[in-house]
C-alpha cells in the first residue's frame, strides 16, 4: 500500500472569540486509511472538518491536502475529496436517482457513475422510490452516494451516523470498510462514539476540547495500556510505604492501592505483603479496556 500523504495539518488552530476550539492539531492521515476521528461533544471535530474542507480560515496553522494547500488550489483539491457534513439536504418528492442526477449534471459525471454509486451504498433497488419515503439511514447512505459521485479519492464523513438506529449504522459501517479496499478511497470519519470507530478505523485520532489527545494506530493505543495491580489492604498508608522500599510505587485511591507499570506477578506481591503483616482482602491485575482509555484521553466526557 502506497504511504502517500492525503491530510496533513499542522498546528492547526481555530479560534472564536476568547474560546479555541482547535489548538495546534497535527493530523496526518495516508492513503487507504480509515482514520477515525474521535471525541466527545464539542470537542472539535467539526471545526476541525470544515477546515480540511477550506470551508472555514484557520486562525493559525495550515492544512494540505494532497500536498497541496487550499491559497491557489482550491478547485483542484476539492475535486478530488467527496464529503457528507452535517446532514444532507435532498429534493423529497424527488427519487434517489433524480437527486443523483440533478448533481451530476452540475459535476459533468455520466449517467453510468450514479448506477454505481448508487450500487456502492446499496441503494440500487431504491433509486426510484421518492426521497420522503427513506429511511434516515438511507437518506444517509444517498449523502455517501453524492459524495461519492465524482469519484473522490479521499471522503470525509462527519458524524454520519447520528441518529441511526443499530441496522442503519451497520449498513454504513459495512460500506465505509470497503471503501479503501474496493475502490481505493482514503476515508475521514469523526464520531463520539469509541465502540463504532473501533470496528471500522485502521487509525485514530482523539481530540478533546480542542486538543489532539492521541494519532495513531489502534493496536498503538491498545498497546500503551499497561496492566494496573489494585489491592486493598488494612493499612493502606503503612502498605504504601513498604511497597516503596520495595520500589513499587502506589497511589492512594478510593481505599485502595493502584500500581502502574508492574513487572512482578500480582502473587509476588501478594505474598510479600502477607508475610509482613497486611491483611490483604482483594489484589488483582487489570488491563484497561479501550473504553477506559479513551474515557481517560478524554477526560470522562465522552458520550459512549
Ligand atoms: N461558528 C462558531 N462560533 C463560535 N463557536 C463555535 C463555532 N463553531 C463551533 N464553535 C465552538 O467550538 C467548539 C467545537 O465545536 P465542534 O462543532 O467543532 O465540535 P464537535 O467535536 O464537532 O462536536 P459535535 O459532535 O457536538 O458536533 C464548541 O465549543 C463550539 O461551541
Amino acid at each position: 500500500m502506497s504511504s502517500e500523504v492525503l491530510v496533513s495539518t499542522n498546528g492547526l488552530t481555530k479560534r472564536f472569540g476568547d474560546q479555541i476550539s482547535v489548538d495546534h492539531v497535527d493530523l496526518q492521515i495516508k492513503q487507504g486509511q480509515i482514520f477515525g476521528f474521535l471525541g466527545p461533544n464539542g470537542a472539535g471535530k467539526t471545526t476541525t472538518i470544515r477546515m480540511l474542507l477550506g470551508l472555514m480560515k484557520p486562525t493559525e496553522g495550515d492544512v494540505q491536502i494532497f500536498g497541496k494547500s487550499f491559497d491557489n488550489n482550491r478547485i483542484d483539491i476539492l475535486r478530488r475529496v467527496g464529503a457528507l457534513v452535517e446532514a444532507p439536504s435532498y429534493y423529497r418528492n424527488l427519487t434517489g436517482y433524480e437527486n443523483l442526477k440533478l448533481s451530476s449534471e452540475i459535476l459533468g459525471v455520466s449517467k453510468q457513475r450514479i448506477d454505481e454509486v448508487l450500487e456502492i451504498v446499496r441503494l440500487t433497488e431504491a433509486a426510484h422510490r421518492q426521497v420522503k419515503q427513506y429511511s434516515l439511514g438511507m437518506k444517509q447512505r444517498l449523502g455517501i452516494a453524492l459524495a461519492l459521485l465524482g469519484s473522490p479519492e479521499l471522503l470525509i464523513l462527519d458524524e454520519p451516523t447520528n441518529g441511526l438506529d443499530p441496522s442503519g449504522i451497520h449498513e454504513i459501517r459495512q460500506l465505509i470498510k470497503r471503501l479503501p479496499q474496493d475502490f481505493g478511497i482514503t476515508v475521514l470519519i469523526s464520531s463520539h462514539n469509541l465502540a463504532e470507530i473501533e470496528m471500522v478505523a485502521t487509525h485514530v485520532g482523539i481530540i478533546q476540547s480542542g486538543k489532539l489527545k492521541f494519532h495513531g494506530t489502534l493496536e498503538g493505543l491498545r498497546g500503551d495500556n499497561k496492566p494496573i495491580v489494585e489491592i486493598k489492604v488494612n493499612n493502606l498508608a503503612k502498605a504504601k510505604e513498604f511497597l516503596a522500599q520495595q520500589k513499587l510505587h502506589a497511589e492512594v485511591k478510593d481505599d485502595m492501592l493502584f500500581i502502574e507499570d508492574v513487572k512482578e506477578p500480582v502473587s509476588s506481591i501478594n505474598k510479600k505483603l502477607v508475610i509482613n503483616g497486611f491483611e490483604v482482602s482483594h489484589v488483582v491485575s487489570k488491563v484497561q479496556t479501550l473504553e477506559e482509555i479513551f474515557l481517560d484521553l478524554t477526560g470522562r466526557e465522552g458520550a459512549l
